[in-house]
Formats: C-alpha cells, structure tokens, sequence
C-alpha cells in the first residue's frame, strides 16, 4: 500500500471545493478579483467534506485551534469542533476585552492590529493557526507572531486559499503553510 502523507486528504478535495468558490472580478476594487466562499458555505455536504479532510490532516499533532478574525472564524470553528479541541480567536484591534496581547503588521496600504486574549493559550500549546486566504502573509504572519509572543507554538498554518502571486508563503518562511486551493 502506498504511503500516506501530510495533504493527502486536503489533495483529495481540492477539486471539489475550488470548484465551489467564485471568482468576482473587480471587488472590492478595480483590479482585485475577490475569492468568495459563500458558496461553498452554503452547500452541507461539501463543507462537511471540507472538514473531515482537515480534521483528518491534523487529528492528533495540535492542541487548540486559532483563528483570525472574521472569515478565518467560518473555517476555525468546526475544524476545532471536529477535532474536539478548543478555539481561541485572534480577534481585531479592540473587540477583545483586556488583558490582550496586540501585535500590530502592515497592510498594503497602512497597518493593522490583532489581538489575543493573555493566557489564553497554555505554555508550548502546538496551535493549528486557520485562515480563508493567504495573500501577502502580513495578516498570518502577525497571528503568528502573536501567538508566539503568547507562549504557543505555531505547528501549522491551514488556509483555504493561496494567492500565489502576492507571495505569502515566502514571507511566512520556515513554517508549515498548508493551502486547501491555490491561484
Ligand atoms: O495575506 P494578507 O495580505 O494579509 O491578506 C489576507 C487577509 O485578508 C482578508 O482579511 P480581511 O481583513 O479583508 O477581513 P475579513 O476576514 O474580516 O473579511 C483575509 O480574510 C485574510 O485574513
Ligand atoms: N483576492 C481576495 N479575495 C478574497 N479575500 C481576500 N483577502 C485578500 N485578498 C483577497
């Protein structure tokens, strides 16, 4: 029997769930075409789909799940049900009440901040880090430096979706990326 490897079971519906994603040109400005996944929210069975095949790549090698703030948390939350684990947001500036770790990154134009609950990961936790879409990495190379900062460990990054062309995997260099589709 052939071996069986990391991604194996995230290969198997790639196909699938890429086929469930739209592309809408020109949204939210001209030039950028907005990877939606409403649909493939909408439909049970492929979601469903979705994340057994997530839960099956990382059951047994993290203790919590993080994810970032907002479409990050469609994806986080049924993974860490599926998997039986926690869930700990990594939230944006000021919607989490004190105490907060905050670790502020920059945006293709300005910066932003996200922030953690303190305590809310245990010494050396191995955190699954969840996010729809990688594109330039700015936003989950900043959760990962939070929850670094919080005492976690980062033992994978999972998105949904790459953006190869804005180069996200380069700058989240040395970790684990694992992406669902890519563009
Ligand atoms: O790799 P980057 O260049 O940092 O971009 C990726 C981020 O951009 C989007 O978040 P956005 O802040 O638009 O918010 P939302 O999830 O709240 O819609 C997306 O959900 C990722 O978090
Ligand atoms: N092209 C895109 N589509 C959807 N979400 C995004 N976040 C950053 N770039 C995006």
């Amino acid at each position: 029997m052939p071996e069986r490897r990391a991604g194996d079971d995230l290969a198997a519906v790639s196909t699938e769930v890429g086929g469930a994603i739209r592309a809408v040109p020109d949204f939210p400005s001209p030039g950028i075409v907005f990877r939606d996944i409403t649909p493939l929210l909408s439909d049970g069975p492929l979601l469903r789909t979705l994340v057994d095949a997530l839960a099956a790549t990382y059951s047994g090698t993290v203790d919590v799940v993080a994810g970032i703030e907002s479409r990050g948390f469609l994806l986080a939350a049924p993974l860490a049900t599926a998997l039986g684990l926690g869930l700990v947001p990594i939230r944006k500036a000021g919607k989490l009440p004190p105490p907060v770790i905050a670790q502020p990154y920059e945006l293709e134009y300005g910066s932003a901040v996200l922030e953690l609950r303190e305590g809310a990961l245990a010494p050396g936790a191995r955190v699954l880090l969840v996010d729809d879409v990688l594109a330039t990495g700015g936003t989950v190379g900043a959760a990962a430096d939070l929850v670094e900062r919080a005492g976690g460990m980062v033992s994978a990054v999972c998105v949904l979706i790459e953006l190869l062309d804005l180069g996200g995997r380069a700058a989240l260099a040395g970790r684990r990326v694992d992406a669902v589709v890519a563009y």
